[in-house]
């Protein structure tokens, strides 16, 4: 594995007029990593995948990618797949036609039937664009990442309008891609994907990483949470737990384990059902929550 990064962003700023929507922003993704860009509405995750994608100049600071400026189109365009939420393939024209263009802009090598098959699109091979439901189009978007096995793939949102078996689908071919090598920068509002899948996560609020570093990382800050139900009014809990209802409890935990050992052991010993039980660890999401609070 290269020790140089694929991407490289250095203080990064990005202005539309007075408005400053990206804020000395930098970060590295390295070679074979799955890096998860995500954040709250208008933080300026598309302003920054834009720039490294090489549609946007930069207000200030640096990004380079495969060591060069992204905006060297004829060098750095071919090794990059970018899925966008929309291609805008032509309505006229067949998923056959449509991913042979794919091969003709990027200037990769593939074969359109290969591509086809990968994401699912076979028996839709010689159907109009127009006459494909949404999530087949988002499988003929995602056709745009898997020609060519680029190097480096950009998924924007690649599961939105899929079906369960369809994003399975899709994993499996990143999967494959990331077998052969490739790095992948994702974008998702399906923040259970993400923290199942990255390597690491760039977290952005207004401008600037709210947090960056693997799951595990983003979300140990946080507590562990237990909730459960009791059918009766009980005193003595072991563990120091809030109520939020009528006989509902939550408990905030940095020692999952521990105190939940404690409270099944209290509820063995007292004969006691607890109700809906559910412990985890902090999610993504709850990190999301806190962001509001910071
Ligand atoms: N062309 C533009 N002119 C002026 N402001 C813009 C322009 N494009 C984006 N912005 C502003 O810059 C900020 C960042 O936008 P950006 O689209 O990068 O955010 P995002 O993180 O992708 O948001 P979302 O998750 O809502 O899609 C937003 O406040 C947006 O309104």
């Amino acid at each position: 594995m290269s020790t140089t990064p694929v991407i490289e962003v250095r203080q990064l700023n990005l202005k539309y007029g007075d408005f400053h929507a990206v804020k000395d922003l930098s970060f590295e993704v390295r070679s074979g990593e799955l890096y998860a860009l995500l954040g709250t509405n208008g933080a300026g995750k598309t302003s920054t995948l834009e720039t490294i994608e090489g549609h946007r100049q930069a207000t200030s600071g640096t990004v380079k990618v495969f060591g060069q400026d992204p905006r060297e189109r004829k060098t750095v365009r071919p090794r990059m797949g970018i899925m966008l939420q929309e291609s805008g393939f032509s309505p006229d024209l067949t998923v056959r036609e449509s991913v042979q263009i794919i091969g003709t802009l990027t200037r990769r090598e593939d074969n359109a039937d290969r591509v086809i098959d990968v994401v699912g699109l076979t028996r839709k091979a010689g159907t109009k664009v127009s006459q494909l439901s949404g999530g087949e189009k988002r499988r003929l978007d995602f056709a745009t990442a898997v020609y060519g096995t680029p190097e480096l793939v950009f998924l924007d949102e690649p599961t939105t309008g899929l079906d369960i078996q369809s994003r399975d689908d899709l994993w499996e071919s990143v999967d494959r891609l990331r077998e052969q090598g490739s790095t992948v920068v994702l974008t998702t509002h399906y923040l259970e994907e993400a923290q199942q899948r990255a390597d690491r996560i760039g977290l952005m609020h207004r401008g600037t990483f709210y947090r960056e570093g693997t799951v595990h990382e983003l979300t140990q800050t946080l507590p562990a949470v237990i909730s459960f139900g009791l059918p009766v009014l009980v005193a003595g809990l072991p563990v120091q737990a809030t109520q939020t209802g009528e006989g509902k409890y939550r408990v905030q935990t940095q020692q999952l384990q521990k105190d939940l050992h404690l409270l099944l052991g209290w509820a063995h010993d007292n004969g006691l059902d607890l109700l809906e039980l559910e412990a985890g660890p902090t999610r993504l999401d709850d990190v999301f929550r806190s962001i509001d609070k910071a």
